[in-house]
C-alpha cells in the first residue's frame, strides 16, 4: 500500500487541516499519516484559537513516521510560525524526503490568520523551494507576488512571477472568483487551465487542503504532476457537487462521495 504524510494543523470538526487530508488519503486508499504542526480550535464559522506544537515536538512525531513508515509522498498544509518551518525543512533533508506538495496556507476561508507575517520569508525562501508543486489560492498568490490578482491574465502573470524565484509546478486556484473555477498549472512556459464551471455550493471549507491532498495522493500511486494534477481537479469538483450541506457555516465536503 503506498503511503501518505500530511503536516498540517488541526479542524476538530473534520473539514480542513490533518483531518481533511486523512480522509482524503482514505478515498484514494493510500495509507495516510500526519505529523500535527498545531492544534487549531475552529469549526465552519471560524478560527477561535491556536496552539503551535514546539519545534522538539515536531522532531519527534518526524522520527515516529520516518524511522518506521517512510512516506511515498508529503502534504504540507499550516505552518504558522517561522522556527515550526525551520524545523520542517531541516527534517525533510535530513529524511531525504521527495515528492512534497506544499499548500502555503495563510487565511482561513473564514478570514483568520493561519502564517505570521514574520513567517512568509522563511516559507518563500526555505520550505517552498524543497516541494515540487505549490498550491496557492488567489490570495495566497497575491501574497507571494504582492500585486492584487483580479482575472486569469492575472493568474497567468502571477504564475510567471513566482517561476522566476521557483523552479517546481506552480498551481494558482482560482476558486475565489465568480464566474468560474479555473486552476492555472504554470511550469517553465508550460500553461496548463484546468477549467471547471462556478459550483453554486457555500460549502467549501477545506477544499485547498483536500485538493492538494489529492494531489499528495496520486503523486505517490506513482502519476506524474500533470495527470495528479488533473485527477486531483476531478475529485475536488465531484466533492463540491456532492453538495454535503453541514454545520452552521462554509460547510466541510464529502471526502468519499468518490467510494458510494
Ligand atoms: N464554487 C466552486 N466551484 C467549483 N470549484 C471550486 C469552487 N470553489 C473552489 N473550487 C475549487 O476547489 C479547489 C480549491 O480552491 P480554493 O477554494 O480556491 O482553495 P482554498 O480552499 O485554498 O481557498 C480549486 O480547484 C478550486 O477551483
Ligand atoms: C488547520 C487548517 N489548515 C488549513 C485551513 C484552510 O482551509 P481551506 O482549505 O478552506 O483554505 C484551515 N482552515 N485549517
Amino acid at each position: 500500500m503506498k503511503t501518505v504524510l500530511t503536516i498540517a494543523g488541526t479542524d476538530p470538526t473534520g473539514g480542513a487541516g490533518a483531518q481533511a487530508d486523512l480522509k482524503t488519503f482514505t478515498a484514494h486508499k493510500v495509507y495516510g499519516m500526519s505529523i500535527i504542526t498545531a492544534l487549531v480550535a475552529q469549526n465552519t464559522l471560524g478560527v477561535k484559537d491556536i496552539m503551535n506544537v514546539t519545534p522538539q515536538f515536531l522532531e519527534e512525531q518526524f522520527a515516529c513516521v520516518f524511522e518506521d513508515i517512510y512516506p511515498d509522498a508529503i502534504k504540507i498544509g499550516m505552518v504558522s510560525e517561522t522556527q515550526l518551518i525551520h524545523k520542517i525543512v531541516e527534517q525533510l533533508k535530513k529524511y531525504d524526503a521527495k515528492n512534497i506538495v506544499v499548500d502555503p496556507v495563510m487565511v482561513s476561508t473564514s478570514g483568520s490568520r493561519l502564517l505570521e507575517d514574520s513567517a512568509l520569508t522563511a516559507l518563500k525562501q526555505e520550505l517552498i523551494p524543497l516541494s515540487s508543486i505549490i498550491t496557492p489560492n488567489i490570495p495566497e498568490a497575491e501574497v507571494l507576488v504582492n500585486h492584487p490578482i483580479q482575472n486569469k491574465a492575472d493568474m497567468l502573470k502571477a504564475a510567471k512571477e513566482i517561476s522566476e524565484w521557483y523552479l517546481g509546478y506552480i498551481l494558482i486556484k482560482g476558486g475565489h472568483f465568480e464566474e468560474c473555477a479555473d486552476d492555472l498549472l504554470y511550469h517553465a512556459d508550460e500553461v496548463i487551465w484546468l477549467e471547471c464551471e462556478h459550483i453554486d455550493n457555500p460549502n467549501t471549507h477545506g477544499s485547498g487542503c483536500t485538493l492538494s491532498s489529492a494531489i499528495a495522493s496520486h503523486l505517490a500511486l506513482g502519476y506524474d504532476i500533470v495527470t495528479s494534477v488533473k485527477k486531483a481537479k476531478e475529485y475536488i469538483t465531484g466533492a463540491l457537487k456532492d453538495n454535503l450541506d453541514l454545520g452552521h457555516g462554509s460547510g466541510p465536503l464529502n471526502h468519499c462521495w468518490n467510494m458510494k
